[in-house]
């Protein structure tokens, strides 16, 4: 654990203050900029389009679309995207000392041990060393109430940022999940068109087909069938939605209900996040 420490990023050129929590859904597009974000307007223009810290969090369930905007965040602002879930596929790949241990508990869509996350952590971390200290965008880390209290105790998180889709969706989207073997690119065949009904509104999302160099080179996650996504399911609202409390408590939480595909959540979550003029900015300032 004690490689964790490792974590304790200098915070150089922004301070987030603390915010209050609130819903962010495609109906409040035009509500105010998240507090948080908002200090990204009150910083000075050279920290907006220069380097600068973030130590942002992604919660949301599995399916959500977590790596998938954390990456994308990732490349716009310039800093690691550490996946959880990736380094836990990477050992597996790897065949190293833990991968056996580690198969069968994805193959079941239960947690990993809090030790071995951290310490494939803190190993992703290690790699970081001596590179700019630019902050961070989790994706799958803290997911347990334990993991929470060691990351508060190791550096101060600046944002969580909670992704929320119906289930029903979050099952469609785990199933058409689709991964080239050769590139690495993610893909998703599922074609979501689901109607209004009973003021629960519709919601229509796109696939995200491969190109055709990939249409041969497609694998399925093993943890992608509809049992185990089912198990992920409940253990995440078992294990990680207490989680979702730990951070809103703390004022911290931003709650995003994705409004539809990329095309449309990924220009609302840059409202919400009050970075809708970044990229315009950083091409103008290159
Ligand atoms: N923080 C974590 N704690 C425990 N296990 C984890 C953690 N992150 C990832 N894992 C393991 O890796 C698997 C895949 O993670 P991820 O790709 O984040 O899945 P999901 O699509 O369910 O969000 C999880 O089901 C779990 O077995």
């Amino acid at each position: 654990m004690a490689a964790i420490t490792r974590l304790r990023l200098a915070k150089r050129s922004f301070f987030v203050p603390p915010l209050p929590t609130r819903t962010f859904s495609s109906s409040q597009v035009n509500a105010p900029p998240h507090a948080a974000a908002a200090s990204f307007r009150r910083g000075p223009r050279s920290d907006i389009l220069s380097k600068r810290c973030v130590q942002w969090v992604f919660l949301g369930c599995p399916g959500v679309g977590k790596g998938t905007y954390a990456s994308r965040l990732s490349n716009l602002l310039d800093v690691p995207h550490i996946a959880t879930g990736d380094l836990v596929r990477d050992e597996l790949a790897s065949s190293g000392p833990l991968s056996s241990q580690l198969s069968e508990i994805v193959k079941q869509g239960q947690l990993v041990s809090d030790e071995i996350i951290i310490s494939l952590l803190s190993k992703r971390l290690g790699a970081e060393e001596g590179k700019d200290d630019l902050g961070f965008i989790l994706d799958g880390f803290p997911r347990t109430i334990k993991q929470a209290k060691i990351l508060e105790g190791v550096t101060d998180i600046d944002l969580v940022i909670n992704l929320k889709l119906r289930e029903d969706v979050l099952l469609e989207k785990c199933l058409g999940r689709r991964i080239c073997k050769e590139c690495g690119g993610n893909f998703n065949v599922a074609s979501i068109d689901i109607k209004a009904e009973n003021g629960t509104p519709g919601i229509v999302m796109a696939p995200l087909l491969p190109p055709a160099n990939c249409i041969s080179k497609l694998i399925t996650r093993s943890d992608d069938t509809e049992a185990v996504v089912k198990e992920r399911l409940r253990i995440y609202r078992e294990m990680t939605q207490p989680v979702e409390d730990f951070y809103r408590n703390r004022g911290k939480l931003l709650e995003f209900n994705l409004p539809g595909g990329i095309p449309e959540s990924w220009p609302k979550l840059l409202h919400a996040l009050n970075l809708d003029d970044y990229e315009d900015k950083r091409s103008a300032a290159a």
